[in-house]
């Protein structure tokens, strides 16, 4: 059974609608992450049911209680939520101890033993206990921010984009740490971010929001490989999306006849690939004339390449449609960089996606 369950929450501000029937589950220690474009309604949604926000309408229920239903509302502090927002929110004229002991009894004996095992949760040097905020660095203030959050010992941990003021090296390993400090304690979490790598790596469920909506959820590796549409294809990473002619579990595209994930639909519409199903090989010498009239495989021409580092981005226009206007963006190795102006073959390894878009 669900731990958390969100049920037709409705949100307005003034005329501007911010949350329309939203529903939700989370179950008990796992990790929900929720992306979304600024302005989709992810912090409403979070902050309600933190209860430091009220709903127009629907219901919240925690370990099947109810948080909010209708008119009644059961207070931030009685809800065992843990909250961590953006910036931390570190009491500025208080110390690291007395910040992370901010919930807990002062008079209690285990008081101090119990601040120190949540700053070796966090990774963080007892000496800092004496230090205020500023004395910290950005990515030592969010894990005593997370650490004051776990004082408590809530049932559900709320964190609004608590990395995405660090830079990426530190993010990275924050977020590992946060992760495996929430899954020792089991607490339930969801976690805000306009950031989808994040989102991927971060949790087994991820919910994508959209004007107010939420438009997929599911596992990262199904909302990855089976977008519901365009929109939330490009949101969760690079996406070659190209018109093809469905039949029989195949796609006819530009790219040759390729295995879809179509059931039994046929016709014409959109199917998606992702850049690491693309492999590029550089070949300049021997490619027929009726290349890429095999099934996924084509060839094309280099027309620009892009240096990242470990993975570089090269643009191929198709050989075999001469008319298309958009080249491919492929990613390769750096070892191995085609020239500008070389011919490669494109070869498609598993399988296309079709989007749940009707067909014509
Ligand atoms: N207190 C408020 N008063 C009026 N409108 C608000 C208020 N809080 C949020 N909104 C509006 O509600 C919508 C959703 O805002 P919300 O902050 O939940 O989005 P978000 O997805 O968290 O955005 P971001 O990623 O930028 O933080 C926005 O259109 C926003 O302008």
């Amino acid at each position: 059974m669900s731990f958390l369950q969100v049920q037709g929450l409705g949100k307005r501000y003034g005329d501007a609608v911010a949350l329309e029937d939203v529903d939700l589950s989370v179950h008990a220690g796992s990790r929900t992450a929720i992306v979304g474009r600024s302005g989709s309604g992810k912090t409403t949604l979070l902050r309600i049911v933190a209860g430091f926000e009220s709903a127009d309408s629907g219901r919240i229920l925690l370990d099947g209680r109810p948080l909010v239903d209708g008119a009644g509302i059961v207070p931030a502090h009685r809800r065992g939520i843990g909250y961590v927002p953006q910036d931390g929110a570190l009491f500025p004229h208080l110390s690291i101890a007395d910040n992370i002991g901010f919930g807990l009894e002062r008079g209690d004996a285990g008081r101090r033993s119990r601040i120190l095992e949540l700053l070796d949760a966090v990774e963080l040097d007892p000496q800092m206990l004496e230090r205020r905020p500023h004395e910290l660095s950005g990515g030592q203030q969010q894990r005593v921010a997370l650490a004051r959050a776990l004082a408590r010992k809530p049932a559900l941990m709320l964190l609004d984009e608590p990395f995405s003021a660090l830079d990426t090296g530190l993010r990275d390993s924050l977020r590992r740490t946060v992760a495996r400090v929430l899954c020792e304690a089991g607490i339930a979490t969801i976690l805000v971010t306009h950031d989808q790598a994040e989102a991927l790596s971060f949790a087994d469920q991820v919910a994508v929001m959209r004007e107010g909506r939420l438009t997929q959820v599911g596992s990262p590796q199904e909302l990855y490989r089976r977008p519901r549409d365009r929109e939330t294809a490009a949101f969760l990473g690079d996406a070659i999306i190209l018109p093809a002619d469905v039949e029989n579990g195949w796609a006819s595209c530009s790219l040759g006849r390729l295995p879809v994930t179509a059931g039994p639909r046929r016709g014409t519409g959109e199917i998606m690939l992702r850049p690491e199903q693309l492999r590029l090989v550089v070949d300049d010498r021997d490619i027929p004339p009726n290349a890429g009239e095999s099934a996924a495989e084509s060839w094309g021409r280099v027309i620009d390449v892009e240096f990242g580092g470990s993975v570089c981005k090269v643009a191929v226009a198709l050989g075999n449609v001469p008319g298309q206007r958009n080249p491919l963006l492929l990613r390769h190795s750096s070892l191995d960089l085609p020239r500008i102006g070389s011919r490669v073959r494109i070869h498609v390894e598993g399988e296309a996606h079709l989007f749940d878009t009707p067909l014509r």
